[in-house]
Parts: structure tokens; C-alpha cells; sequence
């Protein structure tokens, strides 16, 4: 019986897919459309021949799908050659419904539309793509994976917001937490490497990508995590604020004049390191301090200094702490943050060799100094296999 999982991940304006075997893990065809309902569309596709780079106008997620099925049918592997088990959907925010993934129906698709609401940059283009998906492949399931899911285990404690108990239920404005997929994947990886019981391991795992959040693990489940009601909460983010006094905003929709819709897409669209220093990659923002610009120098203070509060905390929740695991583009990449991040944390037991961390290479790692207490790792994330191997899981029951 096939493994074969087509992964799709829908963003605002791209579509990031891969043809996985859930099982042995092999990789068939990944590939990336971008500027949907933009000028100058673009797709890159890797199959099982040459690289493929095309450019054509791509007016919205269905012409993106459906391009992304010519081109597998054309470059190969052809789908009807496949025998695809699944179709597994990225779905950013699940509400506090599910815990599990879900096979999806006509129902699941109204509960994702209502969700849209909370996650307003990520919902809507993971139900176009759900949609457009359940029309071209009709008689594949579709499997909704949620971001939201992994956290369902937080203790009231932690996703509890001190409002209006009653305004809040009505709402469901509460903690809900994201990048739940990766943080599974990479916590049961760590506890792999380093041989460890996940029932017994207490882990604080760093997903540092364009969204960034650190989220603490107990026993292989989630009890608490930086992000909140939406992806805006918690560690400074590419363009996201991440933590701000909600002062700020009344504040500025009084004193600057901002509309609400204005104040969501200045603090989510155009704040983090884009507002403070006019860039939202952290490779540029190195670019940039290097040659001595203070702003890229007191930006890259700034979300240095969140990340190690953010771990304070969480050694503070979690009594102690058997691993730290950085992931995500910058988490994986990035050896001056994670150093600077973790500086002056010695007397917590946290302390980096800085000849394996300036090491390179795509490969999970240790590290952490010989004799410091808390194992410091680089695990590469893989939210596609994991959703590849939960879709699998589900319609296999
Ligand atoms: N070598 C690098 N050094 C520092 N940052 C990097 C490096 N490579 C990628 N990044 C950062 O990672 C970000 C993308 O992270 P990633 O996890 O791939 O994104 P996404 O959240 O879209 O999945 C980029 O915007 C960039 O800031
Ligand atoms: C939830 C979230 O922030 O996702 P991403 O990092 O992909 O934007
Ligand atoms: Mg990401």
C-alpha cells in the first residue's frame, strides 16, 4: 500500500509542497510558487529529473495548484503514477478543537473558515488551498494538520489570559500556540540523538524561522509556548513585534491615527526586525551591523534579549531543563544569535562550545560545552515529513 503524501503548505502569496513517502521518508518532488496574485509568478520544482524554474502569471491559489499538478505530471513523478495515500494540509490555527490531525469534510472546512477570525495572515490561504486541493484530487483524502494542535496539553495556568472570564469564553481569546508541528517533530528527534526517555525530558525547544517562538516541553507535551491567541505574541519575529504593551496600540489608534486594521498590519506585517531596522532577514541585518549600523546592532540585541528572557522563564516553569534545541532558518543557521542568546546563562547549567556551534552543515548536532548540564542542540526542522507521517497515521486509523 502506497505512502506516497502530498505535503502542501499555503501561505498569503506561496505554495511550498512536497511529495513525501511517510514512511522511509524519501522525498520525490519538493517545490516552491511564490507571488501568487502578483506580477512576475514564479515556480521551482525539484522531481526525479532536472531541476524545473518557470515563470508565469499566477492570479490565485487554484492557477498556483494546478500549475503545481501540470508540472508533476510533466516533470515528474506523475501523481496518477503515485498512488497518493494522502493529501496533508498545513492549517495554521485549529482553535482549541483538535488535538489530533483531522481527515477533512465540507464541515472541517466551514470550522477552518470560522478560525480565519484569529489567524487572519495564515487561515485564509491554508483553506484556499484545502479547497482548490479537494477539487483537482477528489478522490484522495485531505488531511488538516494544525500548528495550533500540539499545545492542546498547555495547563489552564499557562493559556489563561487575566480578562473577563465570561468575555473571554465568548471570544476564545486565550493562549493557543503555533509552530506545533515542528516542535513535535524536533523534541521526539532530540530525545532520539541523545537517547532519552521523551516521558522523562524536559525540553525547551527555539523555532526561529520568519514566525519565531520557544515553547517549553514536559514529558513530550507542550506547557507553555511564546505565541498566544495569534502568531503575534512572544519573541521578536521577521516582521511580527512579538511581545508589546497593548498600551501601545491604543495609544497609537488615538495619538498616530491608526485604524485597527492599520495597527494589525503595522505590528504583524511591518514591525520586528523589518521596523527596526528596515530589513526582515537576519543574514542582511548581519550585512548590515557588520558594516556599523546601530540600528541592525540593537536590533539583533533586542531579539537576542527576548529569546533569553523567554528561557528564563521557561527554566523557571520547568523546574530544569535536559535539552535546549535550536531549529527554523535562523535557529539552524545563525551562530551568532543562538551564542549571544544564550550568554551569561553558565550558572543555569547552559553553556555552548564555540567551535561546534560556529560548525556548519544541515545536520542535527550537540553543541554544548563538554561538562555543562543542559545538552544544547541545532535539530533541523521537518514539518513536512511530520505532517507526511501524521496524514498517514490518520487515514491508515
Ligand atoms: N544562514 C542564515 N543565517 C541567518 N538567518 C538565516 C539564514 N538562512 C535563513 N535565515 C533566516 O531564516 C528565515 C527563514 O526561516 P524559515 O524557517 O525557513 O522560514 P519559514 O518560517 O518561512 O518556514 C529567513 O527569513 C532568514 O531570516
Ligand atoms: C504560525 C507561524 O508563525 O508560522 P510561520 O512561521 O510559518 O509564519
Ligand atoms: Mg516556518
Amino acid at each position: 500500500m502506497s505512502a506516497a503524501v502530498l505535503v502542501l503548505n499555503c501561505g498569503s502569496s506561496s505554495i511550498k509542497y512536497q511529495l513525501i513517502d511517510a514512511e522511509n521518508a524519501h522525498v520525490a518532488a519538493r517545490g516552491l510558487v511564490e507571488r501568487i496574485g502578483e506580477d512576475g509568478g514564479h515556480v521551482q520544482h525539484q522531481g526525479d529529473g532536472e531541476p524545473v524554474d518557470l515563470k508565469l502569471d499566477l492570479p490565485d491559489h487554484d492557477a498556483g495548484l494546478k500549475t503545481v499538478l501540470d508540472v508533476l505530471d510533466q516533470h515528474g513523478p506523475p501523481l496518477s503514477d503515485v498512488g497518493l495515500a494522502a493529501v496533508g494540509h498545513r492549517v495554521v490555527h485549529g482553535g482549541d478543537r483538535f488535538s489530533e490531525p483531522v481527515v477533512i469534510d465540507d464541515e472541517l472546512e466551514q470550522t477552518i473558515d470560522q478560525l480565519s477570525a484569529l489567524a487572519p495572515l495564515h487561515n485564509p490561504p491554508n483553506l484556499a488551498g484545502i479547497r482548490v486541493a479537494r477539487e483537482v484530487l477528489p478522490d484522495v483524502p485531505h488531511v488538516a494538520v494544525f500548528d495550533t494542535a500540539f499545545h492542546q496539553t498547555l495547563p489552564a495556568r499557562a493559556y489563561t489570559y487575566a480578562i473577563d472570564r465570561d468575555v473571554a469564553r465568548q471570544h476564545g481569546i486565550r493562549r493557543y500556540g503555533f509552530h506545533g508541528t515542528s516542535v513535535a517533530y524536533v523534541s521526539r528527534e532530540t530525545c532520539r540523538i541523545l537517547e532519552r526517555d521523551p516521558a522523562r525530558s524536559n525540553l525547551i525547544v527555539l523555532h526561529l524561522g520568519n514566525g519565531a517562538s520557544i515553547t517549553a516541553v514536559r514529558g513530550g507535551e507542550s506547557i507553555d509556548t511564546s505565541m498566544g491567541l495569534t502568531p503575534l505574541e512572544g519573541l521578536v519575529m521577521g516582521s511580527r513585534s512579538g511581545d508589546i504593551d497593548p498600551g501601545a496600540v491604543f495609544h497609537l489608534r488615538r495619538e498616530a491615527g491608526m485604524s485597527v486594521d492599520e495597527l494589525d498590519q503595522f505590528l504583524n506585517q511591518r514591525s520586528g526586525m523589518l521596523g527596526l531596522t528596515g530589513v526582515r532577514d537576519m543574514r542582511e541585518v548581519h550585512r548590515m551591523a557588520t558594516d556599523g549600523d546601530m540600528d541592525a546592532k540593537l536590533a539583533r540585541d533586542v531579539y537576542c534579549y527576548r529569546i533569553r528572557h523567554y528561557i528564563g522563564a521557561y527554566l523557571a516553569a520547568l523546574g530544569e531543563a535536559h535539552a535546549l534545541v535550536f531549529t527554523g532558518g535562523v535557529g539552524e543557521n545563525d551562530a551568532w544569535v543562538r551564542s549571544h542568546a544564550l550568554a551569561g546563562l553558565q550558572r543555569f547549567g547552559i553553556a555552548i562550545d564555540h567551535v561546534r556551534n560556529a560548525s556548519r552543515g544541515g545536520r542535527a548536532r550537540l553543541i554544548s560545552a563538554d561538562g555543562a548540564q543542559t545538552a544544547v542542540l541545532v535539530v533541523p526542522t521537518n514539518e513536512e515529513l511530520e505532517i507526511a507521517r501524521q496524514s498517514l497515521a490518520v487515514v491508515r486509523g
